[in-house]
């Protein structure tokens, strides 16, 4: 598999960027990449004085040792040795996360891909930690874009909006959590009825409804982790060309809102996935924890498959096995890209968890 890191630093987006220069980037950002990050053991794993199970080898592989018994209760270790695109070791910083995963499908944002990266995982492997910076970096680069001539002549302008995804319904975290409708138009394109898009050309703003989305989303409390989140939050970041109306239509169109003096160029969702063992959570919780539980999972396997599907060239794409991949499915059909960020936890305990994680890994890869 090609990786995105052949590609040039963020800096390069400076120089003036050629039509052949483009689409040889576009053909060397492979379409799913699927990079895995190990976190470093936590403060409670260190004072348990856990093993760390996971050793990372060099930049693309790892070893998994398992601890297990035998039917006569003697203890072996199991090894399981895996390969992806990328393998992030515990001291490799949230900025080289971003120059692996997102930094290099940026500028073919700009030529009308759509693009969407997440992160997979068990409870307090990582996720959040590794999704929340994203964004931010990806904004800054697309803005800095935004000022190359070729984009400013042509009116370019970038959107945000953000969403989450809790049993199995849409709220909107920059509307104070309102509820949301998914409707597909005759084209059969997913729209998000009422979903609060913002137009934004400065990073300080950008962080600001950032933070404000956060501060919205719904978390709840499990032993793995207090502040663990239940839903699906998706941040989209669409680059839309701006048409220039004349007075005369302005004026017949006075009643028309922004969004119909745009056209869609490309998009590029980050979705911070719920804690992938919770579609098992059916034991110790609540009815209504069981019901979440089941969603989560459904939502997930049908992330597998759609994948799947994809990287297959498959022509049918199964989007309608769950609202998430319904509300993705136009950033997964055409010229799309998708990189998926295992985190996984490092400590002997969790290893059932991540090995789960990284065989869910291996089938997209
Ligand atoms: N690579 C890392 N380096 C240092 N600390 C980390 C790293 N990854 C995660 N952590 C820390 O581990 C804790 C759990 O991480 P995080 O909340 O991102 O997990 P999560 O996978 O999003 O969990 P959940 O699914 O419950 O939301 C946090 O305190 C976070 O700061």
């Amino acid at each position: 598999m090609i990786t995105g890191s052949q590609l040039g630093p963020a800096d390069n987006y400076n120089a003036v960027t050629s039509e052949k220069e483009i689409n040889t980037r576009e053909n060397n950002v492979a379409k799913i990449k699927v990079v895995v990050r190990k976190r470093p053991l936590n403060r409670k794993e260190l004072s348990r004085k856990e093993d760390d199970a996971v050793a990372v080898h060099d930049s693309s592989s790892l070893t998994v040792y398992e601890p297990k018994l035998k039917v006569d209760l003697t203890a072996y270790v199991e090894q399981h040795e895996f390969c992806f695109d990328a393998v992030l070791d515990e001291d490799v910083s949230n900025d080289e996360v971003y120059r692996e995963t997102v930094e290099p499908i940026i500028p073919i944002i700009f030529q009308r891909t759509k693009a969407t990266c997440f992160a997979y995982g068990q409870t307090g492997s990582g996720k959040t930690y590794t999704m929340q910076p994203l964004p931010l970096r990806a904004a800054q680069d697309m803005i800095r874009l935004l000022h190359q001539p070729v984009y400013r002549n042509q009116n370019f302008k970038l959107w945000l909006s953000y969403f989450e995804i809790y049993g199995g319904k849409l709220y909107d975290l920059l509307s104070d959590r309102r509820h949301l409708l998914m409707r597909e138009d005759g084209k059969k394109q997913v729209c998000i009825v009422g979903l609060q898009e913002f137009e934004v050309s400065d990073v300080q703003v950008v962080r600001e409804y950032i933070e404000r989305g956060n501060a919205a989303r719904s978390t709840g409390s499990t032993g793995a982790n207090e502040e663990s989140s239940r839903s699906h939050a998706i941040l989209q970041l669409a680059v839309k060309k701006h048409i220039i109306v004349t007075e005369t239509r302005r004026q017949r169109d006075r009643d028309a809102n922004e969004a119909k003096n745009t056209k869609a160029v490309g998009k590029i969702s980050f979705i911070d996935l719920a804690g992938s063992e919770r579609g098992a959570d059916t034991t110790d919780n609540d009815r209504q924890t069981r019901i979440e539980g089941a969603e989560i999972n459904k939502s997930l396997l049908a992330l597998k498959e759609c994948i799947r599907a994809l990287d297959n060239d498959q022509i049918h794409i199964p989007f309608r096995g769950s609202k998430l991949t319904e509300v993705l499915r136009d950033s997964f059909v055409g010229n799309s890209r998708t990189v998926m960020i295992s985190c996984i936890s490092p400590n002997a305990g969790s290893c059932e968890h991540t090995l789960n994680t990284l065989r869910y890994a291996i089938h997209m890869w």
